[in-house]
């Protein structure tokens, strides 16, 4: 294999044998292979291909088109049927639920046993498990035992381990589906990172995250691998196989039933006095604010603290809710601790593949004219903007403050995912924003 290849399937297949009944393994193995009580099942067909070093690779395909069977087989948790798989270096994985660790061990124990399968000695184990167990955030749980954890509890602890063992091909399946928002967001930090110098390989429904992540993609159909090729392609085609299945099952659905209803909104726990007001726009685009959080993580030199993030209306009152399209105001709110001559505050909201959506600071506002932050003062930034129309989900607001010029300055305190923004019921569903047309027609002439 060369240098420049981190991962190389060759022929890969994985056969199983379907019995209708229990009884019928019995009946097999007493038949001694004179007759047949089973079928045979196909999961993944003669699968070949070459991940080169440092590439992300997108494996899209339909529910039990082999994806997964795929990925087990090049982590080496299933044994191929035939076929090889040959993976340089350190390979860390992140399969289904519950894979690699034991229930019955606390997190700690699970967190020692997998690292230690990873191939990491019990030192070096020892310096960075006060790292993994920050990253999952599974405080004072970690001496549970893992059974009894929540799915997301469960993800964020085998991602931390992943996260902290120095793999040279990470592979990922679905798991990020499970976190939270400011989990995923975390996560995408990371693997934005790991990107920079390792191989990735992860399966998804998500085509965002294929066409947006991965330098090439692969569809899986039936077991076998259909198309291998950039992801623009790829995705093109798994959504007209996608769409082609959905709307034949849709036609036989509606096939003497209404048509379907409106789309539901949903508003969850966070039922406030706005929401009569808001409700009746709520059908172009819901966006909540919620937690300023000084637990997030964060960093800087310290010259200056952020200390609240709001969301104003245009008068000034906080807002839990926004609606996209209407005039907001963002407040980003700092302490002064050491003299700062030219303060610069920003932020940037991102959505849930960590992409800008936007961003914006203080600096050319302040350029020709900057003032001045004496120490022990307190520092607030307005930011006046439409908020625009976005796809349903969940995006992040990192605000940072810094002392100097736009090329070259000190920061003093940024803080990722500072609040988390939801965009509840959304007329936008293609693209990273909605542009509110001006008219839309058609014309027909003869
Ligand atoms: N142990 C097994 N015994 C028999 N069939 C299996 C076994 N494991 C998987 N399969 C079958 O193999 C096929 C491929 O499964 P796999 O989980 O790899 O699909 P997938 O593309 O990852 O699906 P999904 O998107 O739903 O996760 C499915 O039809 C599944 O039922």
């Amino acid at each position: 294999m060369s240098c420049d290849v981190a991962i190389k399937i060759q022929d890969l297949s994985k056969h199983y044998q379907i019995y209708e009944q229990p009884s019928d393994r019995l009946r097999q193995i007493f038949s001694r292979g004179r007759k047949k009580f089973h079928k045979d099942f196909c999961a993944v067909q003669d699968v070949s291909f070459e991940v080169a070093r440092g590439e992300v690779v997108g494996i899209v395909g339909k529910n039990g088109s082999g994806k997964s069977t795929l990925l087990q087989m090049i982590c080496g948790t299933l044994n191929p049927t035939t076929g090889t798989v040959e993976v340089k270096g350190r390979v860390a994985a992140l399969l289904e639920l519950g894979a690699g660790f034991n229930p019955e061990f606390t997190g700690r124990e699970n967190v020692y046993l997998s690292a230690a399968l990873y191939g990491l000695s019990r030192q070096e184990i020892d310096a960075r498990y006060d790292e993994i167990v920050a990253f999952s955030e599974i405080g004072e749980f970690i001496d549970q035992p893992v059974k009894t954890y929540s799915s997301g509890m469960f993800v964020r602890l085998a991602f931390a381990v992943i996260a902290h063992v120095d793999a040279d091909v990470l592979v990922i399946d679905e798991a990020l589906s499970v976190g939270d928002a400011y989990f995923v967001q975390k996560c995408m930090r990371f693997l934005r990172e790991f990107m920079r110098r390792g191989t990735l390989l992860f399966c998804s429904h998500d085509t965002e995250a294929v066409l947006h992540l991965c330098t090439k993609a692969i569809l899986m159909n039936r077991g076998r691998l259909e198309l291998l090729a950039e992801p623009k392609k790829v995705v093109e085609k798994y959504l007209a196989a996608f769409y082609s299945t959905e709307n034949s099952a849709q036609r036989e659905e509606n096939n003497g039933s209404e048509a379907p209803s409106a789309v539901a909104i949903d508003l969850g726990e966070y039922r406030d006095a706005r929401l009569s007001v808001i409700n009746q726009s709520a059908l172009r685009n819901d966006i909540e604010l919620f937690r300023f959080d000084e637990q997030q993580s964060s960093f800087g030199q310290g010259g200056a603290r952020i200390v609240d993030v709001q969301l104003l209306d245009s008068v000034g009152r906080p807002l839990s809710w926004a609606v996209g399209g209407e005039d907001v105001q963002l407040c980003i709110r700092c302490e002064i601790f050491v003299t700062l001559n030219r303060p610069i505050v920003g932020f940037q909201f991102r959505d849930r593949l960590g992409q800008i959506i936007f961003a914006d600071n203080t600096y050319l506002s302040y350029c020709d004219a900057p003032i001045t932050a004496v120490a022990n003062s307190e520092l607030v930034a307005l930011f006046s903007f439409r908020m625009p129309l976005l796809p349903s989900g969940d995006y992040s607001i990192s605000p940072a403050i810094a002392d100097g010029t736009q090329e070259t300055h000190v920061q003093h305190h940024w803080v990722h995912d500072a609040c988390i923004v939801r965009v509840h019921a959304s007329s936008v569903c293609l693209g990273l924003v909605g542009v509110p047309m001006r008219a839309i027609s058609l014309a027909v002439s003869s």
